[in-house]
């Protein structure tokens, strides 16, 4: 058994570990199984993508490792601490998917940031000096200060994306599980997302990411999931995220183009892959190094 962390404290589980999922299988109650036998471990101190087609079971994987859907067999353990434990220690923070938020509820932006702080609050909810400096803070983080008294309604949708960040690290999630964090986000704020869990990983904290957006994967992500009902793949970056394994991912249900690259030694084909969002440029079947990537727009 693992001591109580310290809840100030991003360390990792006692034996470094981040998420450790052992064969877990998931079915709903209408007796559909939307994973079977899933196993990966993404370690404290990383990013990992969380990669698949629609319906592959990315969601079915988040509400495991939150405890809202019970496993039919396998375990799951988030910091060295069974489910239930690592919940009652505050350390499973969730950003949400846009769709998930009902945007018409009136609730001032440093309201929704403050809910990450109740775990830490005694049974009245009865906000101390320490949790205010907590929202102060995480709200500077994301830039975010200037809006604090507006409604989250009247956000825009990359302004509410760091509004639920503000949340995850007012409650000082150290398991941060981000749904979908670039739908609807332009790329000056999708940057800015990048750099603040490039810093939250240096943090020792240990981020979960699922995401369509093929082409930001490499450039930030140390580690990718490929799912499809259960775990196709899963370890470091470079190593997973390849032609064959996206095609045995996606199927038929990516774009993927072949254009022609002219470079020393005579023609390499560039193969550009997407699922809608931006695009994976890849060469000779892998990812494509940076300055490569600097095609897709970006360097
Ligand atoms: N509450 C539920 N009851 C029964 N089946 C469900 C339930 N929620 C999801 N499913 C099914 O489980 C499978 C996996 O769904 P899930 O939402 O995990 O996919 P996803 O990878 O997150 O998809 P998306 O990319 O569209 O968000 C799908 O076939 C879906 O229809």
């Amino acid at each position: 058994m693992n001591a109580r962390p310290d809840s100030n404290s991003p360390a990792a589980g006692s034996d470094g570990s981040g998420i450790v999922v052992n064969a877990a299988t998931v079915t709903y109650r209408n007796g559909h199984t939307a994973m079977r036998d899933a196993s990966f471990d993404v370690p404290a101190g990383s990013i990992t993508a969380l990669v698949g087609v629609n319906g592959s079971g990315k969601s079915t994987l988040f509400k495991a490792i939150m405890g809202f859907v019970r496993l039919a067999r396998g375990s799951i353990s988030v910091l060295g601490m069974p489910v239930q434990e690592a919940l009652r220690n505050n350390v499973i923070a969730y950003v949400p998917q846009s769709e998930e938020v009902d945007w018409n509820f009136p609730v001032l932006v440093e309201d929704v940031v403050m809910m990450g702080r109740y775990g830490h609050m005694g049974f009245l909810r009865r906000p101390r000096a320490a949790d205010h400096d907590a929202v102060a803070t995480a709200l500077a983080r994301v830039g975010m200060s200037d809006f604090r008294k507006r409604q989250i309604g009247e956000l825009s949708g990359g302004q509410r994306k760091r509004v639920f960040l503000a949340r995850a690290l007012a409650q000082n999630g150290r398991a941060i599980l981000l749904d979908e964090p670039f739908t609807g986000v332009d790329v000056k704020t999708e940057d800015a997302i990048i750099t603040l869990l490039r810093e939250l990983r240096d943090e020792g904290r240990v981020m979960l990411v699922s995401t369509h957006d093929l082409g930001s994967v490499p450039e930030f992500c140390d580690r990718t999931i490929l799912v499809k009902g259960t775990v196709l793949a899963h370890g470091p970056t470079d190593e997973i995220f390849t032609q064959k394994n996206l095609e045995i991912a996606f199927g038929g249900a990516l774009r993927h183009f072949v254009l022609n690259g002219q470079e020393e030694g005579g023609l390499r084909p560039i193969g550009v892959i997407t699922d809608d969002e931006r695009a994976l440029v890849l060469r000779d079947g892998r990812t494509a190094r940076p300055a490569e990537r600097a095609m897709d727009g970006r360097s």
